[in-house]
């Protein structure tokens, strides 16, 4: 469980870049988060991560309050949460492979039990014929499923996503949404900040909507199983 209590962000003096946000996403919940540029989506999205620690206010996750966490607690925090960043975040001198195995090395797995898991990720993903190639080798599609990859390869707790279907045509967009889904089947909360209307409105999930950094529209809490008649196994060609 995500929640929030009367969370308030500024990164300037008497400029708010969220207020007054009160928030649950319940476990295994699947949620977007939209409104326009500059509503504050990505700020409330790095207080999940504790990127950022909010002005005011508490975030909990799990009952655990990040706003309490010591420097050392972070990373523990995040091995939990797997996040897609806007602009991929990917090591541009590193291999897909390397690239997705970066998460499970820094948890301390073994090499053998990396390349099974890694090749079997990537495998589903159609990423199997690029597994060394560098990122920039990549169309804009790949390389958000090498993102989304690394995100994943651990099967965290929580997914957190901002813009991921940006720069997608419909087919990339569509096999994207198709991985969250399945993380989500899987058990995995799922938090995905978008623009884009067509996605939100082919998925039916809840919305929670955030204009100049207050929540608007809070949606209803996905049902449990919700589509799950529909989700195909996200498996890409190519
Ligand atoms: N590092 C920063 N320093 C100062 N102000 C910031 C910083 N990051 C964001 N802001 C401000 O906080 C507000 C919310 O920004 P945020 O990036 O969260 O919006 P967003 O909804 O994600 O926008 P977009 O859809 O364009 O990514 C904006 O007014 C923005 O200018």
């Amino acid at each position: 469980m995500i929640q929030l209590h009367n969370v308030g962000m500024s990164y300037q003096p008497e400029v708010a870049a969220l207020s007054d946000i009160n928030l649950k996403i319940p476990k295994g919940d699947f949620v977007f988060l939209t409104g326009q540029s500059g509503a504050g989506k990505s700020t409330l999205l790095k207080l999940l991560y504790a990127e950022l620690t909010p002005s005011r206010g508490q975030v909990l996750i799990d009952g655990q309050n990040l706003t309490r966490l010591s420097r050392s607690q972070i990373p523990l925090v995040r091995r939990s949460i797997g996040v897609v960043f806007q602009d991929y975040k990917l090591l541009p001198n590193r291999t897909v492979l390397e690239n997705v195995a970066i998460t499970l090395e820094v948890l301390g797995w073994g090499q053998r039990d990396i390349g099974k898991k890694v090749f079997h990720i990537l495998k589903r993903m159609g990423l199997e014929s690029k597994l060394n190639s560098t990122p920039l080798r990549l169309s804009g599609g790949e390389q958000q499923r090498v993102a989304l990859a690394r995100a994943l390869v651990n099967d965290p707790k929580i997914l957190i996503a901002d813009e991921p279907t940006g720069n997608l045509d419909e087919e990339n967009k569509e096999a994207i949404l198709n991985f969250f889904k399945e993380a989500n089947n899987r058990g995995t909360t799922v938090v995905v900040a978008t623009h884009d209307r067509r996605v939100i409105e082919n998925s039916h999930r809840r919305v929670i909507r955030l204009d100049k950094g207050r929540i608007v529209d809070q949606g209803e809490p996905s049902l449990p199983g919700e589509e799950s008649a529909e989700v195909p196994d996200g498996s890409v060609q190519g």
